[in-house]
């Protein structure tokens, strides 16, 4: 299976929508879709769905899970981490039409009334420690040991190199999308990612495009003495 670096994976998502021309809100809500389907296929405990977002397009993922599981009429509570009006333009988008349907934000959840916790608060965009609150969060968070999916990454996992960034929300279960990232294969990003799902959402990779880790199961392989 091809494996890509973070950097990759952006150079990916904006070939596809730069210049191939697919919306950015098309391949989010294909990314919100493939998680729908994830939930759906799982034994998991749907009573309370607390969905956690970010301010960039992994919060805009985030926000679509939960506009998609509203409308299906489960309880949903969604909260932002971070303040949304720093939130990116494909956020923003995605809070007017919850507006729409009626899907109001949570101020403040309580994480011991979640039977399911989504994690959408960083994606591949992470480059740095994650801030001390949300470091002290996630670590709370871990401790009561809620049933959390995974948003393309665990949060605080590094998706290059697998290392945590301060802290990381061990996952039971990660959607990645496109391709499965280099980190969420190695050292602690493995084990903090669970079981790792690849979804297709519709990203396009340049013919001539140069994978810095080569496709293990297409490459010739080498005698060794
Ligand atoms: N680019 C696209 O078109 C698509 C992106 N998708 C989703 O978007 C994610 C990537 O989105 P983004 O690039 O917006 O990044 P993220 O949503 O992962 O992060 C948001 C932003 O936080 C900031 N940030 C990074 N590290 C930080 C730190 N330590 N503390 C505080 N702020 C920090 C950066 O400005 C970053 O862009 C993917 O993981 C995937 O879930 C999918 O929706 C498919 C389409
Ligand atoms: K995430």
């Amino acid at each position: 299976m091809q494996l890509v670096t973070a950097a990759e994976m952006q150079t990916i998502d904006n070939y596809t929508v730069e210049t191939i021309g697919m919306p950015q809100d098309v391949l989010i809500e294909r990314a919100a879709m493939s998680v729908i389907d994830v939930i759906g296929a799982g034994h998991f405990n749907l009573d309370h769905i607390l969905v956690l977002a970010g301010l960039g397009n992994n919060g805009a993922d985030g926000v679509a899970i939960s506009r998609l599981l509203y409308a299906q009429g489960f309880n949903v509570s969604l909260q932002f981490v971070g303040n949304v009006t720093r939130a990116k333009d494909s956020v923003k988008r995605q809070l007017d039409i919850i507006e729409k349907y009626g899907l109001v934000r949570a101020e403040k959840s309580d994480f011991n009334e979640a039977t399911l916790i989504i994690d959408a608060i960083f994606g591949t965009g992470l480059n740095n420690l994650l801030p001390e609150g949300l470091q002290k969060m996630i670590k709370a968070a871990n401790h009561i040991e809620k049933t959390v999916i995974a948003v393309d990454t665990p949060t605080g996992i590094d998706a290059t190199t697998g290392e945590v960034r301060g802290a990381a929300l061990k996952a039971h279960t990660t959607v990645t999308f496109g391709y499965n990232k280099i980190g969420l294969t190695q050292r602690v990003g493995g084990y903090l990612s669970g079981n790792v799902i690849v979804k297709d959402i519709g990203l396009l990779t340049p013919q001539d495009f140069n994978f810095s880790l080569p496709d293990k199961e297409n490459s010739p392989s080498v005698a060794t003495s």
